[in-house]
């Protein structure tokens, strides 16, 4: 018996896109969806960063190139290719989605996006702690994205792909326009497991 569902594939395949579709379809039978998405920032042409934006239209920074992300002051930084990322940013918008969901009274007939969890958003301990604790929840159906396995394994992402409570899609060009039926029927089926 599955009680999320997350969806894999290589960047640029479409698993936002099917997130979002598959956010919309909920929303008009009823699901409440709380959560975040990442999206990509683009400045005259060229890729400058990542965003997070929540369900309810909030947005802050995940990530920002080198030469836009402004000066460290000593800081840590935690870098991913030529991409800074923006800890504090990301925390602060991410991480009160979690305690919310959490709370005994906003959890049932809810699913909860976390899209993505990749190289960027785990530098964050409190991020990984927060995913744990939704994954273990009894109530909350999370609908997530995951990279595919490529280099060093992600402690995380690798316990998530192996869950026998996950069910994970793999999104591919061949198969993204026909596979959205299909992660609904699975998201319903959870939903039901945990209402
Ligand atoms: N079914 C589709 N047909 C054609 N284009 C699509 C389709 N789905 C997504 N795209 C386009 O492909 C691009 C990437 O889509 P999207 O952001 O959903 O992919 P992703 O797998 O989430 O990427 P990332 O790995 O960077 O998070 C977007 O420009 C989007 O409009």
């Amino acid at each position: 018996m599955f009680k999320h569902v997350f969806l894999t594939g290589p960047p640029g395949v479409g698993k936002t896109t099917l997130v979002q579709k598959a956010c919309e379809a909920l929303v008009s039978s009823g699901v409440g969806v709380e959560g975040f998405y990442t999206e990509e920032v683009r400045e005259g042409g060229r890729r400058v960063g990542f965003d997070v934006v929540t369900m309810t239209g909030e947005r802050g920074h995940l990530s920002r190139i080198r030469d836009v992300a402004g000066a460290s002051h000593g800081r840590r930084e935690y870098t991913v290719g030529q991409y800074v990322v923006d800890l504090p940013s990301f925390e602060n918008l991410a991480l009160p989605l979690f305690r919310n969901v959490g709370s005994a009274a906003g959890a049932s007939r809810k699913v909860f996006v976390i899209d993505e969890i990749g190289k960027m958003e785990l530098f964050s301990q409190s991020f990984i702690r927060s995913v744990r604790q939704t994954l273990d929840g009894s109530s909350c159906t999370i609908l997530g994205t995951i990279p595919i396995p490529k280099g060093k394994p992600l402690g995380l992402v690798e316990e998530v792909r192996s869950r026998r409570d996950v069910k994970v899609f793999t999104v591919s060009k061949e198969n993204r326009n026909a596979i959205l039926q299909d992660i609904l029927a699975a998201l319903q089926d959870c939903l039901k497991h945990t209402a």
